[in-house]
């Protein structure tokens, strides 16, 4: 286990749209703020631009990672020429993406197809992995205990789909994790926006864990 004792949860608040919720994301002290870029299925999508503005507002200490699926190169240089700290790839990585670009890479993965975890686990450009439902973004949840004995190395291991303040206090009691990702369970009731309150909850619930749980 990498996990050490005492160590702050990783918390990254996902599927931020608009610049008016940086306000609290920054009074809570998380740690990453994700934007979904360049999937219009998402009803999270947001261009660059509004990226840019979204990240003029946030406090310093959070770091920003762009959510994509399966990016072209032209995608991943536009993201890093923007500054964003971080690039969360789902789906397939673009071949050369080490060779073009620096950027940091969280790799996310579904449960259900982890095949090419090993492999990525070599490689230095990949910071940290994601693990999801099937469906990223759906609010789905898996069944925790089936990740909770993958071989963890120094790089990041977070754990994504379906978290809630209600569950995740119990999510990082038996995986362990780095570090936590949420983004539909604290949107609003009608699914547009984050929801402070929420967000609040989830923070607290999340950080909770820190210390006794190991
Ligand atoms: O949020 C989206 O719409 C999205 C779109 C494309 C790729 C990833 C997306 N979200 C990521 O999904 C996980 C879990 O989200 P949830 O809490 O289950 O809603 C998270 O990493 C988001 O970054």
């Amino acid at each position: 286990m990498y996990r050490i004792k005492g160590k702050k949860t990783i918390i990254k608040i996902c599927g931020i749209t608009t610049a008016n919720e940086t306000e609290y994301l920054n009074k809570v002290k998380i740690d990453l703020v994700g934007m979904v870029l360049f999937f219009e299925k998402s009803k999270r999508n947001i261009t660059i631009d509004n990226a840019k503005e979204i990240m003029k507002t946030l406090d310093d200490k959070i770091k920003t990672v762009a959510v994509v699926v399966s990016p072209t190169i032209d995608q991943i240089e536009e993201i890093e020429n923007a500054g964003f700290d971080y690039i969360q790839i789902h789906g397939e990585m673009p071949v050369g993406i080490f060779d073009k670009t620096d950027i940091s890479v969280l790799k996310a993965f579904n449960v259900n197809d982890m095949e090419m975890y090993d492999e990525y686990s070599k490689i230095s450009g990949i910071k940290g992995f994601v693990f999801d439902a099937a469906e990223p973004g759906s609010g789905r949840t898996f069944d925790c205990n089936s990740i909770r004995d993958t071989k963890r190395s120094e790089k990041w291991f977070i754990l994504a789909g379906g978290l809630t303040p209600d569950n995740v206090a119990e999510a990082i009691k038996t995986v362990k994790p780095d570090g936590v990702d949420v983004s539909s369970g604290v949107e609003k009731g009608d699914g547009m926006g984050k929801d402070y309150e929420k967000i609040r909850r989830f923070v607290r619930n999340a950080r909770g864990q820190e210390g006794g749980m190991l």
